[in-house]
C-alpha cells in the first residue's frame, strides 16, 4: 500500500494553536490540491483526536471531482471507541471504517451507522496496531492511503515506518505555543526517520513540501 502524509502547517510547524481547534492554515490553492488529492485516495485516515477536535467530513468537496472518483473510505484510529455517535465521518456520505483494538469494547459504536464499520485490530501499547490496520485495509481493496492527521498519528505512522511520502503545506504564520499541536507529536524518535526533499513549489503565499521517506 502506497502512504501519503498530507497536512498544512504553520512555518514553525504547528497543525493548530494552542485551543486545539481546527484552523485554517492551508490557502484555497492548497485546499483545491488537497480536495484533488482526496479523490485520488482509496482511504482517509485521521486519530480520534482530530474527530473530537475538527468533526471532520473527509469528503472530495468539489462536485465534478465527487463524481467522477467518488468519496474515498473514511478510516478513524480510535483505539478505545471515542468517535461521537453523531461525527459527521459517520453521516452516511461514505463508508467509514472505525479502527479500535481488541483490548476495548467498540461496542459504543455498535448503534447501526449507514455505511459504518466497526473493524477491531490487535492493540499496541494501548493504539490501534498499524500493521494490522494495513492489512485489513488491503483486504479492503485499498492501495493508497492519505494520512492527515493529527500530530500523534502522523508520529506513529512514521514510527511504523510505513509512511512513502509526506506532502505539507506551510503557512507564512508563526502559531507558537508549547501546546500546540505539531506536524510530529508522539515521544519523539530515538532514530530519526530520514527523508528527501522531492518538490518545493510555492502556493498562494506558502509553498508547498514534498518528502520521500527513505
Ligand atoms: N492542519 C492540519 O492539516 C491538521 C490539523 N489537525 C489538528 O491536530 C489536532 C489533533 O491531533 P492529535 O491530538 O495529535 O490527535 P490525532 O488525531 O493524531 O489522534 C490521536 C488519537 O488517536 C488514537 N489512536 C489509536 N491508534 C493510534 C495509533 N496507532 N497512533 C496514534 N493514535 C492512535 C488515540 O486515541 C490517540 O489519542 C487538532 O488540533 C487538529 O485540529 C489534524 C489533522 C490535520
Ligand atoms: N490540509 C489541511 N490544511 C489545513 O489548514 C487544515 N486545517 C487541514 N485540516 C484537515 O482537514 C480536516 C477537515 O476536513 P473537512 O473539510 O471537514 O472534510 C481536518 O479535520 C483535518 O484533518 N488540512
Amino acid at each position: 500500500m502506497y502512504v501519503v502524509v498530507n497536512a498544512g502547517m504553520s512555518a514553525d510547524g504547528k497543525l493548530s494553536d494552542r485551543t486545539r481547534s481546527q484552523v485554517a492554515l492551508s490557502c484555497e490553492d492548497d485546499f483545491e490540491r488537497v480536495d484533488r488529492l482526496r479523490a485520488e485516495t482509496d482511504a482517509i485516515l485521521v486519530g480520534v483526536g482530530t474527530v473530537l477536535a475538527d468533526d471532520p467530513s473527509l469528503t472530495v468537496k468539489d462536485d465534478r471531482l465527487r463524481a467522477e472518483e467518488g468519496n474515498p473510505v473514511r478510516v478513524v484510529l480510535d483505539s478505545s471507541a471515542r468517535t461521537p455517535v453523531d461525527a459527521s465521518v459517520l453521516d452516511g456520505e461514505a463508508e467509514t471504517v472505525v479502527a479500535v483494538t481488541d483490548e476495548t469494547s467498540g461496542d459504543s459504536l455498535d448503534a447501526p451507522r449507514e455505511r459504518t464499520t466497526v473493524v477491531e485490530l490487535p492493540g499496541d501499547d494501548g493504539r490501534v496496531d498499524l500493521h494490522a490496520l494495513l492489512d485489513e485495509l488491503s483486504r479492503r481493496g485499498v492501495e493508497h492511503l492519505m494520512v492527515e492527521g493529527g500530530g500523534e498519528t502522523i508520529a506513529s505512522f512514521l514510527s511504523a515506518g510505513v509512511v512513502d511520502e509526506v506532502r505539507v503545506y506551510v503557512a507564512p504564520v508563526f502559531v507558537g505555543g508549547r501546546e500546540s499541536p505539531t506536524l510530529v507529536d508522539g515521544e519523539g524518535f530515538v532514530e530519526y526517520v530520514e527523508a528527501t526533499v522531492n518538490e518545493v513549489k510555492p502556493l498562494g503565499e506558502g509553498v508547498v513540501l514534498r518528502y520521500i521517506i527513505e
